[in-house]
């Protein structure tokens, strides 16, 4: 999708884009999403600890941060991967990697989503990596989410697409259909994700995703989202409340930039 950049850009903060856009430039969703990714490795200090987030968003930062390096810009980085493709990512550009086993304690972590409501929840894991996600960005002092601006919805599922709940392999149909029967009154519909050959979908950790279709707000989160992790069987969810301290949206009118 083709998106005007307005010239209203040019009075935003946006200005301080790297790489910089002129106004009324015909931007595709995929340069929005870069934007929003340069934008947030501007918070990244020489020796800071980096959760490295996945996803075609995620990616473009984890690219950028691999340049800077390599340019000598940023020096004595060490990331923490939310998943194998990402650690591949940042292997081959050279961007040396730990874990939270040596390292509990992450300085920024930046990444992107699929839903951002407008109290900065998120929906995450329509790629399947939100367990590593949660754990890496639950366990950082900055989480820095970037998004194009096609991700804002009014309330989390508000979209129409998937929220991902993990699930172990083990009888996923009796998980599957208690996550359904959960939100029943929100029309819900559980299905379980299929990769490209029909099988299911495997996650990083070996589990499964159901993916839950709501037609309704499940208005109080923090109740649904408890419910969700009290069924045996789940093993994470998408929904990342509270978690995001900064949230960076390239969008029409330019970038926009939430705090918490
Ligand atoms: O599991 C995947 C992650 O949560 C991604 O960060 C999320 O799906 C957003 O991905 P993208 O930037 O490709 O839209």
């Amino acid at each position: 999708m083709a998106i005007a950049w307005s010239e209203k850009a040019s009075s935003m903060e946006s200005l301080s884009l790297s790489p910089p856009v002129s106004p009324s430039v015909i931007l595709t969703q995929d340069e929005l999403k870069k934007i929003a990714a340069f934008k947030a490795v501007e918070f990244v200090e020489s020796g800071m600890v980096l959760g490295l987030g996945t996803g075609s968003t995620a990616k473009h930062a984890v690219d950028r941060i691999g340049e800077l390096l390599l340019q000598g810009k940023l020096k004595n980085i060490i990331g923490i991967p939310t998943s194998k493709k990402t650690q591949e990512q940042a292997l081959s550009l050279g961007i040396p990697l730990s874990d939270l086993d040596s390292h509990p304690t992450i300085d920024i972590a930046i990444d992107g989503a699929d839903e951002v409501d407008p109290h900065l929840n998120l929906v995450k894991g329509r790629g399947g990596s939100l367990l590593r996600e949660k754990m890496v960005e639950g366990a950082c002092k900055k989480f820095v989410c970037i998004v194009d601006e096609s991700k804002l919805v009014k309330y989390l599922g508000g979209s129409g697409l998937a929220m991902p709940v993990e699930v172990v392999p083990f009888c996923w149909k009796f998980t599957a259909n208690k996550l359904q029967n959960l939100f029943q009154h929100s029309g819900c519909v559980a299905n379980l994700r299929n990769d490209c050959k029909g099988e299911p979908f495997v996650t990083d950790n070996g589990n499964y995703i159901v993916d839950l279709y709501l037609k309704k707000d499940m208005e109080d989160l923090q109740v649904a989202s408890d419910a969700i992790s009290r069924i045996a069987g789940v093993v994470e969810h998408g929904m990342f409340l509270d978690m995001a301290t900064t949230v960076i949206i390239a969008g029409e009118l330019g970038i926009t930039i939430k705090n918490k």
